[in-house]
């Protein structure tokens, strides 16, 4: 288990964390899942089919009551071995896969429909966003007078967020909101997601087995697995943790955040500072020193112990150390490796060949060139 992991029973300082412990049987099925993470910006709820990531959602809600349950935000505690706070007296905006919209109602009805349920617990720690604030930020204006018929899958998906945030909840529970969604909808629907990131100011709790949406949207990730958590963290630790499932998946990637420091407009090509190096990345634009994250597949990423400058085509070859060295399959190693110095270290991985790797006679502590051939901004 990595990231913070409280038991119980504890008495630190709860007012800027969620904090969850729920365990118990479901049929057959056994959820025993705990996990203590920052009360701010995206958590995803990350895992295979049937893990158990609505389950954990829906103790959070109230909707389904565990042996043993503990659930605190900010330091309001909901249930603990003697309370359990019912389902609707929990200040939760919760979003499904498909959205529940009332087919008779207008949006707009439906939007006052959120409203009249709202039954804020502690106002203060609540997203307190009224009508007019919610339409402007999920751009559901033009979509008022509406019949939740005439909407497309991605337009409906906004207005049940609009509806949850309505209802002044102080934690967004998300389930698979894009999992109903094609590719042309979902691509509608993250700049929303994103809008949300960055002007809420209540958690969000997202629930995807999609992890592009994952590395796009989220800052913290619990990683479940078969009921459990097996970590809960920084998304970009846990990515780039060689003890974890997520780096040996077929499409590993690592998440680095950076900073937009020059646009070259004749070429078109960005610099993003990340780790004190630049790294250089077609087609970003935005304000100078703009947070950047670039996501980096790790077969992208070759190894050179020389690269002399101006070689090659590849424009992004950033020097790096050897940190892990992990067998992947029979044929293949992820190489885990460090890029910039201390507090502002991070780590890059590279897939390559057991023969490469014997040929280069690569070993923990080598510095070496990094030569990435690929690099995308995620947000
Ligand atoms: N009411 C229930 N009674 C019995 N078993 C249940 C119940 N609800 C869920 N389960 C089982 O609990 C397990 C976890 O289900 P859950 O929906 O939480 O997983 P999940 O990770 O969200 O899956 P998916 O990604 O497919 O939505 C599954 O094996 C499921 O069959």
């Amino acid at each position: 288990m990595t990231g913070t992991h409280l038991p119980y029973n504890f008495h630190n300082d709860q007012s800027d964390v969620i904090s969850a412990r729920f365990k118990g049987p479901q049929g057959s099925f056994k959820l025993d899942a705990a996990f203590t993470l920052p009360a701010a910006g995206i958590t995803a709820l990350f895992g295979p089919s049937g893990c158990g990531k609505t389950s954990v959602l829906r103790c959070i809600a109230g909707l389904n009551a565990m042996k043993e349950g503990f659930f605190s935000l900010k330091g309001g505690i909901w249930q603990d071995q003697s309370r359990f706070l019912p389902a609707h007296k929990r200040p939760v905006g919760y979003v499904f896969q498909e959205a529940s919209l009332f087919p008779h109602l207008s949006v707009k009805q439906n939007l006052v429909y959120g409203q009249k349920r709202s039954q804020p617990l502690s106002p203060s720690d609540t997203a307190r966003l009224d009508q007019d604030d919610v339409i402007e930020l999920l751009g559901i204006g033009p979509l008022l007078q509406r019949s939740p018929n005439k909407l497309s899958g991605g337009e409906r998906q906004r207005v049940a967020i609009g509806r949850a945030l309505l209802s002044c909840p102080s934690i967004l529970l998300m389930d698979e909101p894009m999992a109903a969604l094609d590719r042309f909808s979902k691509n509608e629907i993250l700049p929303y997601l994103e809008r949300l990131h960055d002007e809420l100011k209540i958690p969000i709790l997202y629930v995807s087995h999609d992890i592009s949406e994952v590395e796009r949207l989220a800052d913290q990730m619990v990683l479940m697995q078969q009921g459990t958590v097996k970590a809960a963290g920084p998304l970009q630790s846990l990515l780039s943790n060689p003890d974890l499932s997520l780096a040996r998946m077929p499409d590993a990637a690592s998440v680095l955040g950076g900073t937009l420091s020059a646009m070259d407009d004749a070429f078109g090509i960005s610099t993003i500072m990340v780790s004190g190096r630049p790294f250089y990345v077609p087609g970003v634009k935005g304000p100078i020193g703009h947070p950047i994250r670039l996501r980096i597949e790790a077969s992208d990423v070759a190894l050179s112990r020389h690269m002399p400058e101006g070689s090659s085509s590849i424009l992004n070859t950033p020097s790096v150390t050897i940190e892990t060295i992990q067998p992947f399959g029979d044929h293949m190693a992820n190489i885990f490796l460090t890029l910039g110095e201390d507090l502002d270290r991070q780590t890059l991985i590279a897939r390559i060949s057991n023969k490469s790797l014997h040929a280069l006679d690569l070993r923990t502590g080598d510095r070496l060139q990094a030569m990435i051939k690929s690099v995308s901004m995620v947000r």
